[in-house]
């Protein structure tokens, strides 16, 4: 039987990150995970996370200067500085909640002097991360959300792992991008699956509950069974309305 992660960037957004993960336990969600806690001091999630019993999967790198439109530094060259203070803040934040995974954010560039960057600070990140066991993820977005991402899929993800090579990065596969993206789901599921480090899901195209749209997502729970993937699935979708009414599908999977 599939278990399921709330991200709480998307699901109880409009309600304090510690409340928001008491409501994922009473809503019988087997784990959390975040975007960018950095406003909430780590000791109320810490102490949240204790009462709940669950566990905090992931949180990301920030964004940069949102008022620039900016959504990640990590692939901007001459922003190695913040890129990397958002990457030991972020592990500082991690290890203080125990959290397994970061998202590092590569932002808006293109060409090779973006690559290089990028490589650059991830293999800071991954050697950063490695002592306290967490695993740095790097997540391809669609073009239709993110135009001019500098990551937008899953041939250059696996590419930049396999340059990094260190055993700490891996692939945040996130279903509603990479259906917008590439579709053929299933097959890349399976056949990216020893570079998986976290699993997303959504609605496509409208970004809502999964459980409508163009993919039915029992039969994603069901292959990833069948080929041994067993963590939780990060239920990150904007709900239509409150979260706490658009959860049929969680209780029906
Ligand atoms: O948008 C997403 O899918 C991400 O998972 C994220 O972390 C924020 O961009
Ligand atoms: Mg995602």
């Amino acid at each position: 039987m599939a278990r399921f992660s709330a991200n709480l960037g998307f699901l109880w957004h409009d309600v304090p990150l510690p409340d928001a993960i008491r409501a994922a336990a009473a809503a019988g969600f087997d784990a959390v995970e975040c975007h960018w806690p950095y406003d909430v001091p780590a000791k109320d999630v810490a102490a949240a996370l204790a009462e709940t019993g669950l566990s905090m999967l992931g949180l990301n790198t920030r964004r940069g200067d949102l008022d620039a439109g900016e959504n990640g530094v990590a692939a901007l060259p001459n922003r190695e500085h913040d890129a990397r203070a958002f990457i030991d803040e972020a592990i500082t934040y991690a290890v203080a909640i125990k959290a397994a995974n970061i998202h590092v954010m590569a932002g808006f560039a293109t060409g090779q002097a973006a690559h290089d960057c990028f490589i650059a600070n991830l293999n800071y990140a991954c050697t950063a991360a490695a002592p306290h066991d967490i695993t740095i993820l790097i997540e391809p977005l669609n073009h239709y959300d993110a135009p001019g991402y500098f990551l937008d899929s899953t041939t250059q993800a696996a590419s930049i792992i396999a340059e990094v090579g260190a055993p700490n990065l891996k692939l945040m596969f996130d279903c509603y991008h990479i259906q917008r993206l590439e579709g053929n789901l299933t097959t890349k599921l399976s056949d990216l699956l020893p570079i998986i480090g976290h699993i997303q899901f959504a609605a496509v195209p409208d970004r809502g509950a999964p459980d409508h749209g163009e993919i039915h997502y029992p039969h994603i729970y069901a292959h990833l069974a069948s080929i041994g993937y067993t963590a939780p699935l990060g239920a990150e979708y904007k709900p239509d309305g409150a979260t706490d009414t658009s959860l049929a599908w969680l209780h029906n999977a």
